[in-house]
């Protein structure tokens, strides 16, 4: 039996109520949801904007402190820094990046001065192109765990330990590190640099100007109107000659020397150093000259006032200085530096590429050029640069005094600018097996 007409209209009646409520429903939750979202989006802005306030409240000291708070921490040492910038360079990873910059001259980098800073970053470096080189203070932030310890073996002591602070190390504490680089421009708030030992990302603390009159106390000797000149106790032919770092020294660990220093000393007026430069190879000459050359340094060690007294207390001091300190060894204003820095026991290795290695080179094109077939270097000019630092970087040995004695046989990884570099070590050479196209 079919049911009455009346209560299906009336059924339908009901259903398109249901039906509309339902649609008010919905519109309404739509609404709610509406609201939430532009709530939830308003969160977000908020918070962001927090998170900026905090930023600037870190460059600030943090605006929760009060000026005579900073004022205590400052005194203490114990600010926040903040970095200028950070480092993009031709280094991708520690491993293979030059121990120092001299390693490797064309390493090149750019920093970029942070906008969050300065609120024209540029201004701040107005006049620093007129220096060929600045100082990177910058945060070894790759050490991993900030440990360190009192002593520590550098690599190119092969094992031995010596104070941490008597080396270059990342691992120390404030793991605070210093590179001289060569500033090659700067356009706009980016600094071009090269000779670099810093990883990409690095973020840098500090730059300061290199300024060789104050930073270098060999050149200070060079300026013939220093105050040193002026007061020296030398006749113009008695002053000491001025030698390059780079030159090997005059005397390296003589007997009178702690074997462990070796000292960058002037050459002296003497003959010695004249006949040195003509090649004269006669023993007795170079004895005699040797002998005139070591009179010389006594003469650099007596003050004029000791040269008027020929006492016995003269001579015993003179030697123990001789013997403990550079004072009388007349090198009092001229820097010495450990033996171990300029002649390692780890000695130089030869660098050679396969043929196949080298070809790979080949195909890589400039930072400059515009073929977009070919890989790209983003901060070399071309494969001759590349050749170049391979060389530095090998040459120098990178591997850890672990690697070099545990690992000999292993394949040694790295990454210079974009190219991924694979070689092998043998006994005074390495030899560069494979280069690829970074791995992105
Ligand atoms: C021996 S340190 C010397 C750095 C600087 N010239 C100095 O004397 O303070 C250079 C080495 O530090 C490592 N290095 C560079 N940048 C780094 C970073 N941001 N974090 C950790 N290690 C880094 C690389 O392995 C590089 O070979």
């Amino acid at each position: 039996m079919s049911p009455p007409v009346c209560s299906c209209a009336e059924q339908v009646r009901k259903l398109t109520q249901q039906a509309s409520v339902m649609r008010r429903e919905i519109k309404n939750l739509r609404q709610q949801m509406d609201g939430a979202i532009r709530a939830h989006k308003k969160q977000m802005s908020s918070l962001q904007s927090m998170l900026t306030d905090c930023k600037h409240e870190d460059k600030l000291q943090s605006v929760s402190k009060s000026p005579s708070e900073i004022k205590q921490l400052l005194e203490q040492g114990r600010i926040q820094t903040v970095p200028i910038g950070y480092i993009s360079s031709c280094f991708a990873v520690k491993n293979g990046t030059p121990r120092q910059p001299t390693i490797c001259s064309s390493s090149r980098a750019s920093l970029k001065i942070e906008p969050s800073v300065f609120n024209n970053p540029e201004h701040s470096l107005v006049g620093l192109e007129q220096y060929s080189h600045i100082w990177i203070i910058f945060l070894f932030h790759k050490n991993g765990q900030m440990n360190y310890k009192a002593k520590v073996k550098p690599p190119r002591l092969n094992g031995q330990r010596v104070g941490v602070y008597s080396t270059r190390s990342p691992h120390r504490p404030n793991a605070l590190g210093l590179t001289l680089a060569k500033l090659e421009g700067i356009t706009g708030d980016t600094l071009h640099l090269s000779g670099i030992d810093i990883i990409a990302g690095t973020p840098v603390l500090d730059i300061k100007p290199y300024i060789p009159d104050y930073d270098s106390p060999k050149t200070r000797r060079d300026d013939t109107n220093s105050e040193y000149r002026q007061t020296s106790p030398f006749t113009d032919s008695q002053m000491p000659q001025v030698m390059d770092l780079d030159e090997e020294p005059n005397i390296s660990g003589t007997s009178s020397e702690p074997s462990s220093v070796l000292r960058v000393c002037p050459a002296g007026p003497s003959d010695f150093s004249q006949s040195e430069r003509s090649g004269s190879s006669d023993v007795t000459d170079v004895l005699a000259e040797v002998k005139n050359y070591v009179k010389q340094q006594q003469l650099f060690t007596e003050s004029p006032k000791d040269k008027q007294t020929d006492s016995p207390e003269r001579n015993s001091l003179s030697t123990n200085h001789l013997s403990s300190s550079s004072l009388k060894f007349g090198c009092e204003d001229y820097s010495t530096i450990a033996a171990w820095v300029r002649a390692p026991p780890v000695s130089n290795l030869d660098v050679r590429f396969t043929a196949n290695a080298e070809k790979e080179l080949k195909e890589f094109v400039s930072c400059n050029s515009t073929d977009r077939t070919k890989p790209k270097f983003q901060f070399l000019k071309g494969p001759e640069e590349a050749v170049a630092a391979i060389k530095g970087i090998l040459s120098a040995d990178p591997r850890s005094v672990y690697r070099r004695t545990r690992c000999q046989d292993r394949l040694f990884f790295f990454t210079l600018d974009t190219a991924d570099i694979t070689c092998w070590f043998g006994d005074g050479f390495a030899e560069v097996v494979r280069v690829k196209p970074m791995q992105s």
